[in-house]
């Protein structure tokens, strides 16, 4: 595969002109509502119970597997964000993003055409990647902040916010102090992520809350709640770096402070489960978690992505024996 931009500039244009635009839900937020944030529980046992559920139940009939499969793709932040990346390994995860999978699979599943949902890179990796995509349609989101940790100075997060999007990036992932949470500084959490909020000025913001270091579900209801209301447009789980990253139990509690949000607001906010999931079975219980708990709206990528670098390797060699069994019709209806 190429490692070059496909298209020059004027090329682009006319391409993205033809291309159908992802609309991507803004959230405006609130006030903080302390009331609200302090009435925010989370029932660990019980949480942990439904979770333990969603394993051991066939979460897509086999039939429509495949299909679902191909709507995981759609829905990948397909992501590096290693100390050795290279532009070169950049621009082949843009090729990959472009064409997720060989093209004679799609064709037999009736699905050609699809990409994957962004590309996420550092922020040093940005104008590779928005060269290596033009055209296509398909964002790019910077990690800012001092991602991982984010303990660089704040007007240095704030900084770095806006030099990626001066760079090119249509999404910024932020990730939170973690030491506001931990210590019950709500106000702080909140200040902050409004600060991020407007340095991303026309950009989609993902807040990154690390639940592997917040303590306890709890705290993650709380400080899910605080970055809707400051105006994340998504919650993500993890960076991918702490030692436990998105799992079932958290992912019930943000879907459902994203639920409560909703329904408190009528403001749509995203989902996105990052760390660990490699699995192309394990995508499909995340998808079955959210269809349950938040209906078939959610399932589409302004509001769900997955954050994984290794999840597309799987789903093809999945998509593979598909094709080479017995599923081979078209499956695009099956889909919204
Ligand atoms: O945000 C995305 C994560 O860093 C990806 O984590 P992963 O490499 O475990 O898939």
């Amino acid at each position: 595969m190429s490692d070059k931009p496909v298209t020059t500039k004027a090329e682009s244009a006319t391409a993205k002109a033809q291309l159908p635009q992802l609309t991507l839900a803004r959230n405006p937020g609130m006030e903080l509502d302390m009331d609200w944030v302090m009435r925010a529980q989370a029932n660990t046992s019980a949480i942990e119970r439904r979770a333990a559920t969603l394993p051991g139940r066939r979460s897509v009939k086999k039939a429509f597997q495949a299909a679902w499969l191909c709507k995981a793709i759609t829905l990948i932040d397909l992501t590096t964000l290693a100390g050795d990346d290279t532009e070169g390994r950049v621009r082949r995860l843009c090729a990959k993003a472009r064409q997720p999978v060989r093209p004679d699979l799609l064709k037999a599943l009736g699905m050609e055409g699809i990409t994957t949902g962004a590309v996420c890179v550092y922020h040093d990796m940005v104008p590779t990647a928005v060269a290596a995509l033009r055209g296509s349609n398909i964002p790019v989101a910077a990690v800012s902040t001092g991602f991982p940790a984010g303990l660089s100075p704040f007007h240095l997060r704030l900084a770095e916010i806006e030099e990626s999007v001066k760079a090119g990036a249509d999404e910024i992932d932020i990730v939170i102090s973690r030491r506001h949470v931990l210590t019950g500084n709500w106000q702080a959490l909140y200040d902050e992520m409004r600060a991020f909020r407007a340095a991303c000025g026309p950009a989609h913001v993902k807040a990154i809350l690390a639940t592997g270091e917040l303590g306890t579900l709890q705290n993650t209801a709380r400080a899910s709640l605080i970055c809707m209301m400051a105006g994340a447009d998504f919650i993500k789980t993890s960076t991918g770096k702490e030692s436990v990253n998105a799992t079932l139990p958290v992912s019930l509690v943000m879907i459902r402070a994203i639920r409560d949000y909703f329904e408190a607001t009528g403001h749509r906010v995203g989902y996105k489960p990052a760390g660990g999931i490699s699995k192309a079975k394990d995508a499909l219980l995340y998808l079955a978690l959210l269809k349950d708990e938040l209906g078939p709206r959610w399932v589409q990528p302004d509001l769900f992505r997955f954050g994984a670098s290794s999840l597309l390797g799987d789903i093809e060699r999945q998509l593979e024996h598909h094709v080479s069994g017995a599923y081979s019709a078209s499956y695009r209806h099956a889909i919204g």
